[in-house]
């Protein structure tokens, strides 16, 4: 298989399937509810966030984990508008997922205060940034062009017209540098199963720029995120620091797969991923455009100016990658038209890149892809 698909699921790493089986064996099958204490399940979801840390540039403590990442992206937004109670808008892009456009139309929907959500092009969010801005919600990455957005920059215009800056780094990290401490937002927010490897139904991580912590008042205020849980006091009061941001229990499967994933970045440089990266991509566009005239280039071509993937549109691009798919070279498609693939130097190398070109070239050469049972819809795309 040449798996391209790691910006949407990354595969299992090796070290994976033996640190679940322990941990089931040894800790919850040994130690029963006494891990809590002397696994230190308890504090996985700082230890881990600490380790995703050092691939974002965020301090130490100033991360935590659990949850899905649309729950963490509620809490970032709910916290952001709640810091700028005389503004109204929420200023987003059509390129983001989403299910961040839905939290945030849940969340004016609830807080029944007449805020607007504002979606504009992708291009145009920087002209956007008004002294009416609340918050600015952007990902960094798009999930569908790869087109990315400049984050220091965008950060200091949000910070200078009075907004707080939000980022969603869903297809940034583990895919590109990126330096929360350095770009001065005030909250990021990122999923773990697609370029971090954590697994189906990982945790999301979720930060929050130390300086500004101890004044949110966490909308999901839930037990552990409480000072002192155990106290099991009737009323709320926020913990100090990020584990604010806890909700419930931490999810200690996940995080047990996530944190084993997580080791493979131990010793690796970010900036060595990413000039692995540009060379990946820039040698598939080359072959592609090379090879499969019939296929138009989305995603930006400037490599500074995309992250670490690469769609193409196809009328007929559903059945093309299910016809990629059966011959067991693995992309996802993107309505309306968009054939998708994520070049994961960790483990994708120029072979699989010249490889998979061989076998669309093929496909599009011979219409493969022209065959009915190509055609029909599966439920998860
Ligand atoms: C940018 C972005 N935001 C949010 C989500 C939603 O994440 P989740 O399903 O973990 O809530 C995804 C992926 O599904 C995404 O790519
Ligand atoms: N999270 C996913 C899932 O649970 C099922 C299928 C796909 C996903 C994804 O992550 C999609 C992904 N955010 C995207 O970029 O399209």
């Amino acid at each position: 298989m040449i798996y391209l698909d790691g910006n949407s699921l990354g595969p299992l790493p090796k070290s994976v399937d033996s640190a679940l089986s322990s941990m089931v064996t040894d800790q919850w099958g040994a130690h029963l509810i006494k891990g809590w204490n002397v696994d230190d399940w308890m504090g996985q979801p700082m230890r881990v966030g600490n380790m995703i840390g050092k691939l974002v540039g965020a301090p130490e403590g100033s991360i935590t984990m659990g949850d899905t990442l649309s729950v963490k992206v509620y809490q970032a937004l709910s916290a952001g508008v709640q810091m700028r109670p005389d503004r109204k808008v929420i200023l987003s892009d059509s390129g983001n997922f989403p299910s961040d456009l839905y939290m945030a139309q849940g969340l004016i929907a609830q807080l029944d205060q007449g805020h607007e959500l504002r979606v504009v092009e992708p291009d145009d969010v920087m002209d956007a940034i008004t002294d009416e801005v609340a918050v600015v919600m952007i990902t960094q990455v798009d999930y569908r062009s790869g087109a990315v957005h400049d984050m220091a920059a965008m950060t200091a215009k949000a910070q200078a017209a009075g907004a707080v800056m939000i980022w969603d780094l869903a297809h940034s990290a583990g895919a590109v540098p990126v330096d929360l401490a350095g770009c001065g937002c005030e909250f990021a927010v990122g999923c773990t199963y697609k370029y971090l490897n954590g697994g189906p139904g990982a945790p999301a991580f979720i930060y929050v720029r130390p300086y500004v912590i101890e004044d949110i008042k966490p909308a999901l205020s839930g037990w552990l995120g409480h000072d002192a849980p155990f106290a099991f006091d009737l009323d709320y009061r926020p913990a100090m620091g990020i584990e604010r941001m806890r909700v419930g229990t931490p999810p200690v499967l996940q995080l047990t797969a996530l944190e084993s994933a997580l080791a493979v970045w131990d010793g690796v440089e970010m900036a060595d991923v990413r000039a692995a990266s540009v060379r990946l991509t820039e040698l598939f566009i080359s072959e592609v455009e090379a090879r499969c005239p019939e296929l138009t280039l989305f995603s930006p071509r400037d490599p500074a100016h995309r992250g670490s993937q690469v769609s193409f549109a196809h009328a007929e691009g559903y059945a093309v990658m299910q016809a990629l798919i059966a011959r067991d070279v693995i992309g996802d498609f993107r309505a309306p038209n968009l054939i998708r693939f994520g070049f994961t130097p960790l483990y994708i190398d120029d072979a699989d890149v010249t490889g998979a070109v061989d076998v669309l070239a093929d496909i599009l050469d011979n219409r493969v892809w022209d065959d009915p049972k190509y055609m029909a819809k599966s439920r998860v795309t």
